[in-house]
């Protein structure tokens, strides 16, 4: 396994020996909020506890001043800043933060991003610098960022279902997301509602966070890698694609495979398989949901058209280029079928409440 502190056993009994405790241990993927980790238990609840901490007014490498904690994953934490070289704009960034030792993903995260921001692609955060701190016990890699608002998977919580204008609207804003990952050469392989935003300065953007699970899927001549005959799970159970829980090598359907079981999510408020335990036992859901009844359950109450891009999505193989835009027809159907217009549902609340201030205010305090 690439991962420098834990190496395969043997694949097809998923056993690993953790290099750090040395125990040959199970993967634990479903036991950690579903997501793949290459460890034991032990080890990784250690290594979350065990994330680069800075403080409010500390100053990160000469330059970046702490403000607050924003958010923790699973390998690292995201500060609050500002720009002690640009105090007059009073510009706040965000800047995630791994230990050097311990950094999974971080470099990769900011090689993507970079090139994202060098072609100014529209649905990501913008690269604003990358370097290393001092911490204690050891240094840590930072990237810093331009800030996000709250993520779908909040918004969607918040604002109990969402509309099927706003679903729809969403969908499309995430499907151009993913091509435009998969235009720079990468595949994202997390697709999921926690790792959507939307834009601190435009709250009708959605953006497109977290690359620590990419992968690069075009050589360096920029044909597509050969598929490796094995692989292991990667991504969260829920969303995950055929391909992963068969092991096998993802490609760009995957990612639309993965963008589409959300978008019944956010459609319909859940998933048949919300309650299934097992990674197993979510496959055999998914096997399920494209036919006859498990078809009915799965599509009920979504528009017809949900039908023909699950179709198209899975008709598409490894080597397929997708194409993005009859899946963006076919969401345009939809919304011209019930005469719907794009909307964003956190937007018209913020709006309503806006008006309800505003009224307020203009009669002393009291709506008449
Ligand atoms: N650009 C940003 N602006 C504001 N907050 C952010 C930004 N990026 C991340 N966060 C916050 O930090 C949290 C963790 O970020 P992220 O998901 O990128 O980290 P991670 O370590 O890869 O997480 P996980 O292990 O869950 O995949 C997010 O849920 C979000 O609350």
């Amino acid at each position: 396994m690439e991962n420098k502190r834990f190496r395969l056993e043997n694949p097809l009994e998923k056993r690993f020996q953790c290099l750090t405790c040395g125990n040959l241990v199970l993967f634990a993927s479903e036991d950690l909020h579903s997501r793949v980790v290459k460890s034991c238990f032990d080890c990784f609840t250690k290594e979350m506890t065990n994330i680069p901490e800075f403080t409010r007014g500390e100053v990160i490498d000469g330059r970046w001043k702490v403000d607050r904690l924003l958010g923790m994953g699973g390998f690292g934490a995201v500060f609050l800043v500002t720009d002690t070289k640009d105090v007059e704009s009073a510009m706040k960034y965000a800047l995630k933060t791994e230990y050097v030792s311990q950094s999974h993903n971080l470099k990769q995260e900011v090689y993507v991003l970079k090139l994202a921001t060098q072609h100014n692609r529209q649905h990501f955060c913008r690269f604003v610098h990358a370097g290393i701190g001092e911490n204690r016990p050891e240094k840590a890699f930072y990237l810093v960022m331009t800030l996000i608002g709250h993520t779908l998977e909040k918004l969607h919580k918040v604002c109990g279902r969402f509309t099927l204008p706003c679903a729809l609207s969403v969908g499309m804003q995430c499907l151009t997301a993913i091509e435009e990952i998969h235009s720079i050469g990468f595949l994202h392989r997390d697709v999921k509602p926690e790792n959507f935003a939307v834009s601190k300065e435009d709250e009708s953007r959605v953006i497109i966070i977290d690359f620590g699970l990419c992968r690069q899927y075009l050589d360096e001549k920029g044909r597509i890698r050969l598929p490796r005959p094995i692989v292991g799970f990667r991504g969260t159970v829920r969303y995950a694609p055929m391909s992963s829980h068969l092991r096998r090598e993802p490609s760009r359907k995957c990612d639309l495979e993965t963008w589409f079981y959300q978008q019944v999510e956010l459609t319909k408020g859940s998933l048949p398989w919300r309650q299934a335990e097992k990674k197993d036992e979510t496959g055999m859901f998914k096997e399920r949901c494209r036919f006859g009844v498990g078809l009915d359950i799965f599509l009920g109450g979504c528009p017809r058209q949900y039908v023909e891009i699950l179709r198209y999505i899975d008709q598409l193989g490894y080597y397929d280029e997708p194409d993005y835009n009859k899946i963006h027809n076919l969401l345009r159907m939809a919304m011209k079928c019930f005469g719907l217009t794009e909307k964003y549902d956190w937007v018209e609340a913020a709006r309503k409440a806006e008006e309800t201030a505003q009224l307020l205010r203009a009669n002393g305090g009291l709506v008449v």
